[in-house]
């Protein structure tokens, strides 16, 4: 049984009469990587909500590990600002998790300050997280989540709110950590390179109601922490056939407005007519 497992997963936000998903069938397998993209509003948040547990599918099935999804599985979830406890320090903000996971206060000191160390950290234990910038207290939200050992990682558009610079040093990081330890990831994000750059695979997802308009295998040299594929031809050919298909959901009339906000910053032949 792989990770994660969807079968004909729809969900419907009654109150909002909005059709969210439709009818998704998808599995993530052992240590894979996927990323998902699509338009704003197509229902990437929807999906990690409906993997992590916090909603349920009104049809179909979702899995993980072979069991509905439980908070106590070892899961975790990554969203675009890190969310710490202002209150506690760096290494506090991790030890809570793993006190709360049983782990004995020496233990946690000891666990926190290694994940630290993972990710560039470890000389800012005892600070605040209103000392450090967006792109540490990230690191420091990444950290965490690894904290739980998790075999599934969600992560919502993490390095959205980052400027370039650190979005590309956090990458390169996620990339460092993902192929130690192998976990499953989902991936959420509006930047079809870093989709590229990050994922084995990418779910497009087309919206109203949110579908799966193609699960795209990224076939690009590994270990994509040491090889950058974007000099690559096939990189290109692949940017280029994700781009078609996203501007082929615009001509049919039903996104264009969102594909122009949110994609714009990445699109080829940007201000170039069709
Ligand atoms: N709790 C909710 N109640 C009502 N409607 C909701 C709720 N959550 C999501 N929706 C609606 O479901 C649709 C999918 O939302 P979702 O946030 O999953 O999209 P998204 O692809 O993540 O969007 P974005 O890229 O803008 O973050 C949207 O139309 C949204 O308004």
């Amino acid at each position: 049984m792989p990770p994660i497992r969807l079968r004909g997963v729809s969900k419907s936000f009654k109150s909002a009469q909005v059709h969210a998903l439709d009818d998704l069938t998808f599995d993530v397998g052992k240590g894979e990587f996927i990323s998902v993209v699509g338009p704003s509003g197509c229902g990437k948040t929807t999906l990690l909500r409906l993997i992590n547990g916090l909603i349920k599918p009104d049809n179909g099935e979702v899995l993980v590990n072979g069991r509905p999804p439980d908070p106590k599985q070892n899961m975790a979830m990554v969203f675009q600002s890190a969310r710490l406890l202002p209150w506690r320090t760096v290494a506090g903000n991790i030890e809570f998790v793993l006190r709360l996971r049983g782990h004995s206060r020496a233990d946690c000191r000891d666990r926190a300050l290694a994940l630290l160390g993972a990710v560039g950290l470890r000389d800012f234990a005892d600070a605040h997280p209103h000392e450090l910038s967006g792109g540490m207290r990230q690191r420091v939200g990444l950290a965490r989540a690894l904290a739980v050992e998790p075999d599934v990682l969600l992560m919502d558009e993490p390095f959205a709110a980052l400027d370039a610079m650190t979005r590309e040093t956090l990458r390169i990081e996620l990339l460092r950590l993902w192929e130690r330890r192998h976990m499953a990831v989902v991936f959420v994000t509006h930047d079809i390179d870093e989709a590229i750059i990050l994922s084995q695979r990418i779910v497009v997802l087309r919206p109203r109601p949110g579908r799966i308009d193609a699960v795209v295998p990224v076939d690009l040299p590994e270990p994509r922490s040491q090889v950058d594929p974007r000099g690559l031809p096939a990189f290109a050919d692949l940017r280029r056939s994700l781009w078609d298909r996203i501007h082929a959901m615009g001509r049919e009339g039903t996104v264009l407005e969102e594909l122009t906000g949110a994609f714009s910053e990445h699109a080829p032949n940007r201000g170039e007519p069709r």
